[in-house]
C-alpha cells in the first residue's frame, strides 16, 4: 500500500490582512422594542455602534456616549443567514482556496455566543451553514472515503483506491453505532428537523478531489478534551475524558496531540458528530444562562485535497500535491462578574478560569498590537492552552475572525464597554495569509473538463447519427460469413465482394475520423478555459486583497476619523478654557487698569495732601520757631534786664563787681538757650562776695543735640578772657581738690521742686541743700561746687528737669567766682500729655520732611525720649 503524508503547505504569496470584527447585538430578553431605559446600546449601520452608558452606572464608565466602529455591526434582528454570509462565507471560499482562518465568538456570558455559532436545527448557526456551503461545493468532487487517513501527527496519507482502509471505516463506524446505542437515551436531536434555507455551492477545482475531517474538542479549567473520544470500555461503562496535550508539529503547527480526527461527508454526519461531542461538553445553568458553556469549544474544520490524476479518477500519490486547510470555529465561554452569577464552589472555580483564559487572549492580543506598532515584548501565549493552541493565527498563518456578541442590557454595559473596548483596537491587528500553490504537476489542467468534454461530444455524435458507420463492434458483428461454400456459384463471389468492400469503406470512414484534431481542439478549448478561469481566479483574489485593503483603510480612516473626533472635541473643550482664560485675563485686565486708575488718582491726591501737610507744618514749624524766637529774646530781654539790676545792685553795694555778661560771640547755639541756662532761682537774689561767670566765653553744653557739633569743635582752643580792669580775679593760687569725694556741694533746689521720682539722681556725696541764697558764705566757705537745679513744666505736662554743675573758685577779694561748666537735662514725658501731640518720630519726621525742603543750615533736636539723660562734659 502506497502511502503519502503532508509534510508541507506549499506557500504561495503572502497577504496581510488585518483582524477582522463583526459586532452582534442579540435582542433584549424582556423588551421587544427596547427603549433608552433598558438599552445601553444604539446602532448606527453599518458598521458604528454607540454606548449609552446611564447615570446610575459604575463610575468607570464614563457618563458619556461612547462610539465604536467595526467591520460589520448586526443589530437585534439579523438573522443567522446574514451573519454566516457576511463573517463565514468568505472564510469557506478561502477553506476551499486551500488557506486557513479561524472564527471565534467573544462576548460576556448570556451574549449569544453558541447561538451565533451553533444556533438551532431549524435555523442553524455559522457551523452548520458552513459544513452545507462545503459540501455543496465539492459534492462532484468529493473523494471516496478513507482515501485519506489522519497520521496522528497533524499530517494526512493518502491511501490509494482500492486499498482504502474500509476495516478501519467499518471499525470506527462499529464504534459509533455502539456509542448511539448507549446515547440514543439521551434522545439525540432529530436530524430530520434541520431545516436548510439555501445552497451555497463555491467554484473548486474540479481537478482535485476532496475530504472533510472534524475535530471536536473543549479547553476547560485549562485542559484540553476531546469531545469525540470513545469513553466506552464496554456496554454499559464510561470512563472520564482523558486530557491532552498540544504539541507542535514538524512545521511548527500547533496541534492537540492524540485527538481523534473523524472524516465526515455530509452535514449530517457532521452534525452527529457536533452532537456526540455536544453531550459531552461541560454546560451548567447558571443565574445568566440556563445553559452557559462552561468550557471553550474548538470545532476544526479541515479540508484535504489533493489532485486527480490524468487517468481521470486516481488521486494522485504524490505526497507534495496534498493541500491541507483549516477552518476553526471556537466558542469562547462568556466572561463573568461573580456579584452578577452568583456562582459559588466548582462554578466560581470554572468562572476563575474562564477569565483567566480569556484575560491571557486579551493580554496576547494586545501586546501583538503592541509589538506590530514597534513594541518588542514576550507574548505569553503559552500561559493558556486556548492561546498556546492558536499561537499559529496569531504569528501569522491565517485569517482571523472574531465576532463579538453583546447585550444590550443596562446591567451588562461596563463589561460591554470592556469588550467593545478590547474589540476596537484589536482590528489593528495584522495576520498574514499564505496563499498556497496549487500543485503543478505534469498532469494536463483542465483534465477532468476535458474527459466529461469528450464524453458528451461522443454523446452527441451518437444521437446525432454522426456517425457514418456502425461502431466497430457492430461492424464487426455484422462482418459477412466469408466462407465460400460454392466457389462456382459467382453469386456468391459478387455478394461477398460487395460485404467486403462495405466492410472496407466503413473501415476507411473510421479511420478517417479526426480524433486527433479533435481532441487537440478540446484540449486547447480547456487550456484557455483554465487559463481564463486561473487568470479570473488571480483577478478574483486581486479583487479580494483590494476590497480587503480598501476595507482596512476605511476602517483606519474611521478610527482616525474617530481620533479626529476625539481630538476635535479635545480641542474645542480647550478653546473653551482658552475662551474663559481669555474672558478672565481680560476682566482681570480691566480690574488691574482701574485699580491702577485708581491707585494713580489717590497717588496724586496723597502728594497733594503731602505738599499740603508739608506747607502746613511748614508754615507752623515757621510760626512756632517764630513765636519761640520771640520768646526767646523777651526772655533774653528779660534776663538782660535782671541782670542789669544785679549789676546795679553789685555796682552799688560797691564790694562785688559783676562781669558783663558775654554774649557767646562765636557760639551757634540760639541766645535763648544761654539765656535759659541761666537758673531761675537767680532771679531777683544778690549774693554778696560771689563772683559768678556764666559759661565763660564758652558755650559748654548743647543742650538740644546729643551729637557733637563740628561748630563747636575749635572752641576748647579759644583764648582764655584776660582780666578786665575792675574784675575780680581768679586766686590763681587756689588749686581744685582732684579727689571727688572731698568736693562739697552747695545744691540749689527750687523752691517748689516738682518731684521727678526718677533713679537718675546726681552724685552729691556731700552737700548742702538751699532753696534760696541768702548767705554769700554758704558759697565762699562751705562748697567748692555749686550745683543749681531748675524745672519747667509745659502745656502738655512734659516736664524738663536741668542741673547746672559749677566750681566754686575763691578770688583774690575774698569772693568766690563760680564757673559753670557742666549742665544735665533730664526731660519727662508726660504719659498723659495732650491727645493729639504727636509722637517724637512723628514730630522728627515731619520737622525733618519739612526743613529738608525749606533749610538747610537749621539743626533738629534729636527725638526726645522719655526719661532722656542728657549729659555732655565740657571736657
Ligand atoms: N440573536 C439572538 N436571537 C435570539 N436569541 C438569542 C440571540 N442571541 C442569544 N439568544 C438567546 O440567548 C440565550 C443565551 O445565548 P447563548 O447560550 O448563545 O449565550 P452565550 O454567550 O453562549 O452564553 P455563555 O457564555 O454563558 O455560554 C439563548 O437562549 C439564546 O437562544
Amino acid at each position: 500500500m502506497k502511502r503519502a503524508r503532508v509534510n508541507k503547505q506549499k506557500a504561495g504569496p503572502v497577504l496581510k490582512e488585518a483582524l477582522q470584527v463583526f459586532c452582534r447585538v442579540r435582542p433584549h430578553p424582556s423588551h421587544p422594542a427596547p427603549t433608552n431605559e433598558t438599552a445601553c446600546l444604539r446602532i448606527d449601520p453599518p458598521c458604528h455602534i454607540h454606548l449609552l452608558p446611564p447615570s446610575s452606572v459604575n463610575r468607570n464608565v464614563p457618563t458619556r456616549e461612547l462610539q465604536y466602529t467595526f467591520k460589520q455591526v448586526f443589530n437585534e434582528t439579523a438573522s443567522q443567514k446574514e451573519v454566516f454570509e457576511e463573517v463565514a462565507l468568505p472564510q469557506i471560499k478561502c477553506l476551499l482556496a486551500g488557506k486557513s482562518s479561524l472564527l471565534f465568538t467573544y462576548g460576556v456570558t448570556g451574549s449569544g455566543k453558541t447561538y451565533t455559532m451553533t444556533g438551532t436545527l431549524q435555523d442553524g448557526g455559522i457551523m452548520p451553514r458552513c459544513f452545507d456551503a462545503i459540501f455543496d461545493s465539492i459534492s462532484e468532487c468529493q473523494a471516496k472515503r478513507n482515501t485519506f487517513k489522519p497520521d496522528k501527527l497533524n499530517g494526512f496519507e493518502i491511501i490509494p483506491e482500492g486499498e482504502a482502509d474500509f476495516e478501519g471505516y467499518l471499525q470506527s463506524r462499529i464504534a459509533s453505532a455502539k456509542m448511539h446505542k448507549l446515547e440514543k437515551k439521551n434522545s439525540d436531536p432529530d436530524l430530520a428537523q434541520r431545516v436548510r434555507d439555501q445552497c451555497y455551492a463555491l467554484p473548486v477545482d474540479p481537478d482535485f478531489r476532496y475530504a472533510v475531517f472534524i475535530t471536536y474538542i473543549e479547553i476547560y479549567n485549562n485542559s484540553v478534551y476531546d469531545l469525540l473520544e470513545d469513553i466506552y470500555e464496554d456496554n454499559t461503562r464510561i470512563r472520564p475524558l482523558n486530557s491532552k496535550i498540544v504539541r507542535e508539529d514538524c512545521n511548527h503547527n500547533m496541534f492537540v496531540h492524540g485527538v481523534n480526527e473523524i472524516e465526515v461527508t455530509s452535514t449530517d454526519e457532521a452534525f452527529e458528530a457536533y452532537f456526540y461531542g455536544q453531550k459531552r461538553r461541560r454546560i451548567a445553568q447558571t443565574a445568566l444562562n440556563a445553559e452557559s458553556s462552561r468550557s471553550h469549544s474548538v470545532f476544526n474544520i479541515r479540508l484535504v485535497q489533493a489532485p486527480v490524476d490524468e487517468r481521470r479518477n486516481d488521486i494522485d500519490l504524490f505526497k507534495k500535491y496534498i493541500i491541507v486547510s483549516q477552518l476553526s470555529l471556537v466558542d469562547l465561554a462568556g466572561s463573568e462578574r461573580t456579584n452578577r452569577t452568583k456562582n459559588t464552589g466548582l462554578r466560581l472555580k470554572e468562572a476563575g478560569n474562564i477569565n483567566n483564559s480569556l484575560l491571557t487572549l486579551r493580554l496576547c492580543l494586545e501586546l501583538l498590537r503592541e509589538n506590530q506598532n514597534g513594541g518588542n515584548k514576550m507574548i505569553p501565549y503559552r500561559e493558556s492552552r486556548l492561546t498556546h493552541l492558536f499561537r499559529n493565527f496569531f504569528d501569522g498563518d491565517g485569517q482571523v475572525s472574531m465576532i463579538i456578541c453583546v447585550s444590550p442590557l443596562v446591567e451588562e454595559c461596563e463589561e460591554t464597554m470592556q469588550v467593545l473596548k478590547f474589540a476596537e483596537s484589536s482590528q489593528e491587528i495584522v495576520t498574514t495569509v499564505q496563499t498556497p500553490l496549487r500543485p503543478a504537476n505534469s498532469a494536463t489542467p483542465g483534465r477532468k473538463r476535458t474527459h466529461e468534454a469528450y464524453d458528451r461530444e461522443v454523446e452527441d455524435k451518437r444521437a446525432r447519427g454522426d456517425f457514418r458507420t456502425q461502431s466497430l463492434p457492430d461492424l464487426l458483428e455484422n462482418l459477412p460469413d466469408i466462407r465460400i461454400v460454392d466457389f462456382t456459384n459467382t453469386d456468391e463471389f459478387t455478394e461477398y465482394r460487395s460485404k467486403l468492400e462495405r466492410l472496407k469503406s466503413h473501415i476507411e470512414s473510421v479511420r478517417n475520423w479526426d480524433f486527433s484534431s479533435l481532441r487537440q481542439k478540446i484540449v486547447k478549448f480547456e487550456r484557455d478555459t483554465y487559463v481564463a478561469v486561473n487568470q479570473s481566479k488571480t483577478l478574483e483574489q486581486q479583487c479580494q486583497l483590494e476590497r480587503d485593503r480598501v476595507s482596512t483603510l476605511e476602517n483606519r480612516i474611521q478610527l482616525s476619523e474617530r481620533e479626529q473626533m476625539r481630538l476635535k472635541r479635545k480641542l474645542e473643550d480647550a478653546d473653551n478654557v482658552l475662551k474663559k482664560l481669555r474672558g478672565d485675563l481680560a476682566a482681570k485686565d480691566v480690574l488691574i487698569k482701574r485699580k491702577t486708575v485708581e491707585q494713580e488718582k489717590a497717588k496724586e491726591e496723597f502728594s497733594n495732601k503731602i505738599v499740603q501737610a508739608q506747607d502746613k507744618l511748614n508754615r507752623e514749624v515757621e510760626r512756632k520757631l517764630k513765636s519761640q524766637r520771640a520768646a526767646w529774646e523777651s526772655e533774653m530781654k528779660h534776663q538782660e534786664g535782671r541782670i542789669r539790676m544785679a549789676r546795679q545792685v553789685l555796682s552799688n553795694e560797691g564790694k562785688m563787681e559783676l562781669p558783663s555778661y558775654a554774649t557767646p560771640s562765636r557760639s551757634r547755639v540760639p541766645p535763648s538757650k544761654s539765656v535759659e541756662s541761666i537758673p531761675s532761682s537767680l532771679k531777683g537774689v544778690s549774693v554778696a562776695g560771689v563772683k559768678s561767670t556764666l559759661f565763660n566765653n564758652t558755650p559748654s553744653v548743647t543742650a538740644l543735640t546729643n551729637a557733637p557739633n563740628p561748630q563747636f569743635s575749635g572752641v576748647n582752643n579759644t583764648p582764655r578772657p584776660t582780666a578786665r580792669k575792675g574784675v575780680p580775679v581768679v586766686n590763681r593760687r587756689y588749686r581744685r581738690s582732684r579727689s571727688v569725694d572731698n568736693d562739697v556741694w552747695l545744691e540749689h533746689r527750687p523752691l517748689h521742686e516738682v518731684p521727678t521720682n526718677t533713679v537718675m539722681q546726681p552724685v552729691l556725696p556731700k552737700r548742702k541743700s538751699v532753696t534760696q541764697l541768702t548767705d554769700s558764705k554758704d558759697v565762699t566757705e562751705k562748697a567748692n561746687k555749686y550745683c543749681l537745679l531748675t524745672q519747667n513744666q509745659d502745656s502738655d505736662g512734659d516736664l524738663e528737669t536741668r542741673l547746672y554743675k559749677a566750681d566754686v573758685i575763691p578770688t583774690a577779694g575774698g569772693g568766690a567766682q563760680v564757673t559753670f561748666n557742666d549742665v544735665e537735662v533730664l526731660k519727662q514725658v508726660s504719659p498723659s500729655g495732650s491727645p493729639t501731640r504727636k509722637t517724637p518720630m512723628q514730630i522728627r519726621q515731619d520737622l525733618e520732611a519739612a526743613c529738608a525742603q525749606s533749610t538747610e543750615s537749621f539743626r533738629f533736636p534729636h527725638p526726645t525720649r522719655s526719661h532722656t539723660h542728657v549729659r555732655r562734659h565740657q571736657d
